[in-house]
């Protein structure tokens, strides 16, 4: 049976969407197909396991890179208060990215105010050397470059030694494949989808592939990995970053520019949510 309900808040959510997107075609394309792939999951052929999916929950991580550090403990109960689910904390070291974020005394500032899960993302060469400290400073789930990393594997037991949650980043240039030997090992893989360095770049097109390779590799292997994009991620681009298999999504420029941030985490969320990938 359709589920006319369903269809017509998927047919306002995708109104709503335009208004506020500038390359809206593919946010409607996107749209339209998530109603016609939700009046089938509705259908009672569905088995049990894909309607589940109806109910899984995305995460949304404002990367706080883009707060306003003289206002931090304001953006940080912004971000409490909000929908929101993990804090993105990234950390660059001048040397593997063109930019220097910030270190420990920030790290310590977001604890103490922070009440959601720290999703820390280390822009560094030579991780290894301060996984130990990130951990103690509350970071919840670690995330490591696999460019920065000689002994990969040696890195991800080290970070849940430390008793987190272990990631590995991809940049724009390195292939999903190339995990293919860790990836049971993950609790997230993180796709770059700007070079990484800086905030408010422009999206790069070829994550939806890389997204979809990493789906099709986790099949039967670790599907409860979080697959999280970074960069450029908006509210142009969510509901298909959703339909290719994505289910975390870091935004700086999108939350902390926007007018209302409180809202514009809502918006991503109910986008999300009403998005359905298979
Ligand atoms: O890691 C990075 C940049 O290197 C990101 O987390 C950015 O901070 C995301 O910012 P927007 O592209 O969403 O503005």
């Amino acid at each position: 049976m359709v589920n006319f309900s369903i269809v017509m808040k998927n047919f306002r959510s995708s109104f709503v969407t335009c208004i506020f997107s500038k390359s809206y075609k593919e946010v409607v394309i996107a749209r339209y197909e998530a109603i016609f792939r939700q009046i089938s999951l509705k259908d009672s052929f569905v088995p049990r396991n894909h309607r589940n999916i109806i109910e899984m929950n995305y995460i949304i991580a404002p990367s706080i890179l883009s707060a306003d550090f003289g206002n931090l403990q304001r953006d940080i109960e912004m971000i409490n208060q909000s929908e929101a689910d993990w804090f993105h904390v990234d950390v660059m070291d001048g040397v593997f990215v063109p930019n220097i974020s910030f270190g420990f005394p920030i790290m310590a500032a977001v604890k103490k105010h922070a009440k959601k899960t720290l999703d820390v993302h280390l822009m560094i060469v030579e991780p290894d050397k301060y996984i130990e400290a990130f951990a103690k400073a509350g970071a919840d789930r670690i995330t490591v470059h696999y460019e920065a990393c000689t002994h990969l594997h040696r890195t991800i037991e080290n970070i849940k030694a430390n008793g987190c949650k272990a990631g590995v980043a991809l940049n724009p240039h390195t292939p999903v494949t190339l995990l293919q030997d860790v990836i049971e090992d993950l609790d997230l893989v993180l796709i770059m989808s700007v070079n990484p360095g800086f905030g408010g770049q422009q999206f790069i097109h070829n994550t939806y592939k890389k997204i979809r390779d990493l789906k099709a590799m986790i099949q039967g292997r670790n599907e409860d990995l979080a697959i999280e994009v970074d960069g450029g991620v908006g509210l142009q681009n969510i509901a298909t970053l959703v339909s290719a298999g994505a289910n975390a999504f870091v935004a700086g420029n999108a939350i902390f520019a926007a007018e209302n941030p409180t809202d514009m985490i809502s918006k991503m969320k109910s986008i999300t949510t009403s998005a359905i990938q298979i």
